[in-house]
């Protein structure tokens, strides 16, 4: 992939008069009634970006905003050093997969390839010899004569990202890119795409709502919800430090606020913590639900400093695992196996005690 590792890029640029820097440098802002949107969002060229968020958050918006398809409230939009607000849909140097595909249904995979070459004015043949050779780079070559029905979902989904790939674009965004198809076909063209995406070299932004799609296909996860961003960085910086409730539970960990004085933390209306870090002042708390042992009775002799009496709210199938909703002193969920919640005789209502080594804690600064 080619990281420029520019530093952050320029969000105000035209109001401080400061060159803009290649890639993407925007702030959207956009009013839906009583929904706003407001994210600043920069990119360096070869970068994925993905704009990850529950179901509302203004992701769809912002794709929408950075295509010229829905219109800017307020901000600024800048592709490269080129100001595109203004700039209509077909002027933009933008591919954009849709969720659906949206491919033309009377036409081949070819020449629904090649529309975007000839719409920029290249002749038929250019055309389906530029379209040709992306289809080849796709492993498409022999449907190239299909039309869209007679296509599979990962092959429909290939020949949309040939036809916004065949226009050259500055800017590449994938909406959904992968919720159309089932399961196992998933496997295999999220695999696919993380190749293609990392031979683009101009900037690509997709939206997402699954955790996985985003940390497996993108550099830097931009987290939005209700219309802001709450927390960007890379995959692997926001899964080990969620900011908030909806981060921690894509990434499957406890997470609470609190206020520590060294190891020890007292969480905001709840118990105290021991944690392995040194800390002083507000930070956040995580630990994974795998780390939480259960005991039908107050343990003893248990070497875990950190020990509560909780109730089971609720209890659900979770991969090979049983994960439990425990309320008490500390709302928390527990994972444990089948064989364990049987042992235990868990049922909702069942009163447990929960240990947690400190170790398996993880403290940072909020
Ligand atoms: N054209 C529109 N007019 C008015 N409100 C809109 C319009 N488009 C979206 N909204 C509202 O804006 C908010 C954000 O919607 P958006 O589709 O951008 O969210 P999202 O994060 O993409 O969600 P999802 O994952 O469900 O697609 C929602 O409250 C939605 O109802």
């Amino acid at each position: 992939m080619t990281h420029t590792g520019k530093p952050g890029h320029d969000l105000t640029g035209d109001e401080t008069g400061a060159p803009e820097p290649d890639g993407l440098g925007a702030r959207l802002v956009v009013d839906h009634g009583t929904f706003r949107l407001d994210i600043a969002l920069t990119a360096a060229p070869g970068e994925v970006v993905a704009l990850l968020g529950p179901n509302g958050a203004g992701k769809s918006t912002a794709l929408r905003a950075l295509a010229g398809l829905t219109p800017l409230t307020a901000g600024h939009l800048h592709l490269d050093g080129k100001k595109l607000d203004r700039l209509p849909p077909e002027s933009r140097p933008v591919g954009v997969v849709f969720q659906d595909y949206l491919l033309f249904p009377h036409l081949t995979a070819l020449d629904n390839v090649a529309f975007g070459p000839r719409c920029q004015g290249a002749t038929k043949a250019q055309a389906r010899a530029t379209a040709a050779a992306w289809l080849d780079r796709m492993g498409l070559a022999e449907h190239s004569g299909a039309k869209p029905r007679r296509l599979s979902g990962g092959q429909a989904q290939r020949v949309a990202l040939a036809r916004a790939l065949a226009t050259n674009p500055r800017l590449l965004l994938l909406d959904e890119p992968l919720a159309a198809l089932d399961a196992r076909t998933r496997l295999d063209v999220r695999a696919q795409l993380r190749r293609h995406l990392a031979a683009f070299e101009a900037v690509a932004v997709l939206v997402t709502h699954d955790p996985l799609d985003a940390m497996v296909l993108a550099d830097r996860l931009v987290v939005v919800e209700h219309g802001r961003v709450v927390q960007e960085g890379t995959p692997q910086d926001i899964a080990r430090h969620p900011r908030t409730d909806y981060i921690a539970q894509l990434v499957g960990l406890n997470l609470y606020t609190g206020r520590a004085e060294g190891h020890t933390v007292r969480l905001d209306g709840g118990p105290t913590v021991t944690t392995t870090e040194d800390l002083t002042g507000r930070v956040f708390v995580a630990f994974p639900p795998g780390a939480v042992t259960l005991h039908s009775s107050r343990p003893t002799g248990s070497s875990a400093r950190n020990l509560w009496r909780c109730e089971v709210a609720g209890m659900e199938t979770h991969g090979d695992q049983i994960r439990v909703a425990l309320t008490g002193e500390l709302p928390l969920a527990a994972d444990l196996t089948t064989v364990a919640a049987a042992e235990l005789d868990l049922h909702p209502g069942a009163e447990v005690w929960a240990t947690l080594k400190a170790t398996q804690t993880h403290a940072y600064p909020v």
